[in-house]
This record gives C-alpha cells, structure tokens and sequence, in this order.
C-alpha cells in the first residue's frame, strides 16, 4: 500500500516524502512540476500530470494501491492570488475536487490537506486558535477554506476521513543539506534575504512599516519544514487508528516581523544585508501566530526546530551549497 503525495516534488512536499521513506512507507509522488522538482523527490515512484487531468489520476489510482493522501499541490502566493484570484479557484479548488471523485471512485478514504493561517485573514485573537472566525483577506486564503468545506462534506457522504493542516510560515531545509525551498521567482522572505546575502540581489524590500505591531512591520509564526512534515505523518497515523476526520494549525507560537527576520538573518550569515522599505503588499494581515496546542496534544506532535536562528541556519545551508537550486 502506498501513500500518494500530490505536490511532492515541490517545497514542502518533498520534505514530507523524505520524511515517509525514512519510516519505510512505499510513496507514489503526483506532480505537474510547475513548481516542484524531479531532484526534490529523494525517492518513491514520481508520476508527472495535473491534477485536473482525469486520465492522468486514472492512472495514478489504477498502476498503483493507494491507501491514503497527502495533498500539497496547489498555488501559493498571497499577493498573486489577489491579482490573479481566478487562477487560485481553478487550481487550488478545482485540482483538490478532482482528486477527491477519484479517491471516491477508487475507494481511497484518507486524506491529510495542506491549508493554510490564511483562512484566519486578520485574526481577531493571538494567538490563533483552531475554533477562531475564518473570514480570509485574500483569494488564496479563501479557496483552502473551500476545499476544507469540501472535504466535511465529502467525509459526512462518503466517510473520506481528512485532517486539515492550517500551517503558518514554512521555513528552513532538510538538516542534511540534501533537500530546501526553490522557488522561482521566489517571494518568500527568509530565502529572498538569504538570496541577498549570497549577493544574488542588491537588497530586500520591507513590504510596510505602518502595520500595528511593535516596529510597524508584519509578524509571521516561522515553523520548519521537517517539523511540518512530522505532523502529516501523525495524522495519518491518527486516521489509521481512528477512522476521524480533523483540523489543526501548525506554527511555532512565536512571532517574528519582518525587521527581526533581517536581524536574525544578518547575524546567522554574517552579512550586512541591504533592507529598503516599500509598499505594503495587497491581502498581508498584520500578525498571525499560531496555538499549536491541539496539535500538540491529539497528533503528539513535537516540533523539534523551535528557535528561528537555528531554522535559518538550515536554509542558510541549503542555499549556500545550492545556490542556484536544484538542477532539474
Ligand atoms: N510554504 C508555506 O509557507 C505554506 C504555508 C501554508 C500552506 N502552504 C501550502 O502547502 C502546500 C505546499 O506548499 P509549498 O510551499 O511546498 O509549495 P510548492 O509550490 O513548492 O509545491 C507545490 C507543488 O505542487 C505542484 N502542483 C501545483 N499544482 C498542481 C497540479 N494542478 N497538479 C499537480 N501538481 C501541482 C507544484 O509543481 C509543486 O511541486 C501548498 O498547498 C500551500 O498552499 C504553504
Ligand atoms: O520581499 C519580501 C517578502 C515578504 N515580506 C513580508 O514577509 C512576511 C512573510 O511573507 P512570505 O514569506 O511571502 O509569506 P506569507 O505571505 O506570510 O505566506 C506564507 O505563509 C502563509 C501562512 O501564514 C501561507 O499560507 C502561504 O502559502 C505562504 O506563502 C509578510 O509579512 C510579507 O509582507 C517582505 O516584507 N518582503
């Protein structure tokens, strides 16, 4: 039986089936390699096709035995998916609904969501708890809470059990160098700082100082990768032993702005990186960090990586000895 790990060749993903293949589970990986990458996938077997390709998931489901799935694919980009929402919609809800009426069809009745803080939009407690009011700020955000809406629906029709990760800001690489975020372009802040300081740009850009927080800049719940990853397979395993269905943010419950990052970043590489100030980016809340009491508690999850510096020095690894990324 293997698991399928939809968008396994992309950030976090492949991080997640690294993880799978070090406790021997047998791992298909469903990627379209629009973002994703064929070095990424450490191991398994890698099935390239879209998600919306219904011929394609025949396939997948057909020439193997799936016995559950883990769903990553999608786009990501808060500031793309104001400009572009529709974009979001046909990937992010459309791929995932196309995914479920085969796991339906096929009898595969499990399946572990990557969502998202974005489904908070401005949080009206920190920090953010699971039971807190969903009313998301951008498009991006909006369609991981549809695709959760789905999947409850889809669990009361068809007993497809799911688990729901609203994760906060990935960050970080494997701790052996081996596997890291490669994005292109990228538009995230520690690796765009970290490009900065192998001199692959000039400076950064603060995205606002007027927010309401201490320094006037946004604060983001940094959460390492491989700790994200553990979480996928606790919940898999808790689907496994008891058949339900569930929701749980994922974050380190500290906050950090975008100044402190700089900070952290300049003292972990050495350098003196450049930070300009701009705009503010469309559809950015002010602060989100995460309780990850639940998760804590019902997955036993124990996230290992918990000071921020120590999570940039394994992206700062991974981009030192890779800096132009993965060759394929
Ligand atoms: N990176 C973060 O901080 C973060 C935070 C919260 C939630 N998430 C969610 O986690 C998931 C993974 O994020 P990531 O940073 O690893 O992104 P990523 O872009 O690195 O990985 C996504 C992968 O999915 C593939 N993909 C996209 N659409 C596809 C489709 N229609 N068919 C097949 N493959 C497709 C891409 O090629 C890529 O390999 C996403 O769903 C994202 O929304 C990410
Ligand atoms: O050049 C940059 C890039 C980012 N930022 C700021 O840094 C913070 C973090 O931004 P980024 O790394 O782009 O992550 P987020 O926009 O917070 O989104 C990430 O974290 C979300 C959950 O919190 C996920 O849902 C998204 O998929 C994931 O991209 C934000 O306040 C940005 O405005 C800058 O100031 N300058």
């Amino acid at each position: 039986m293997s698991v399928l790990v939809c968008g396994g060749a992309g950030y976090i993903g492949s991080h997640t089936v690294s993880e799978l293949l070090d406790r021997g589970e047998d791992v298909v990986v469903a990627d379209n390699l629009q973002k994703g990458h064929k070095k990424a996938v450490l191991g398994g077997k890698l099935m390239i096709g879209d998600l919306r390709d219904s011929d394609f998931l025949d396939k997948v489901f057909s020439e193997n035995t799936i016995d559950s799935v883990i769903q990553f694919a999608a786009d990501s980009l808060v500031g793309e998916s104001v400009e572009d929402p529709l974009k979001y919609y046909n990937n992010n809800v459309v791929s995932t609904l196309s995914l479920l009426s085969k796991m339906k069809q096929y009898g595969v009745d499990k399946i572990v969501f990557s969502s998202t803080a974005a489904t908070y939009g401005e949080p009206q407690n920190i920090p953010i708890m699971e039971t807190d009011p969903t009313i998301p700020t951008n498009p991006y955000g909006q369609t991981k809470l549809a695709v959760e809406k789905a999947l409850k629906w889809c669990y009361e029709a068809y007993d497809i059990k799911y688990t729901a990760l609203r994760y906060f800001n990935a960050a970080g690489a494997h701790i052996s160098g081996k596997i890291g975020e490669d994005h292109n372009p990228e538009t995230h802040l520690i690796p765009i700082i970290l490009q900065a300081a192998l001199g692959q740009r000039d400076s950064i850009t603060i995205f606002g100082d007027d927010y309401n927080t201490e320094d006037g800049t946004c604060v983001r719940d940094y959460i390492h990768v491989t700790d994200l990853a553990d979480a996928h397979i606790l919940a898999l395993d808790k689907m496994r032993a008891d058949g339900k269905s569930n929701i749980y943010n994922l974050g380190n419950g500290n906050g950090f702005s975008v100044k402190e990052v700089v900070d952290i970043t300049r003292k972990v590489t050495g350098v003196d990186i450049k930070a300009e100030l701009g705009e503010r980016r469309p559809g950015d809340p002010a602060i989100l960090v995460a309780s990850s009491e639940k998760a804590k508690k019902e997955l036993n999850w124990k996230p290992k990586y918990n000071d921020l510096g120590t999570i940039i020095e394994t992206a700062w690894k991974w981009h030192k000895e890779n800096p132009n990324g993965f060759s394929e």
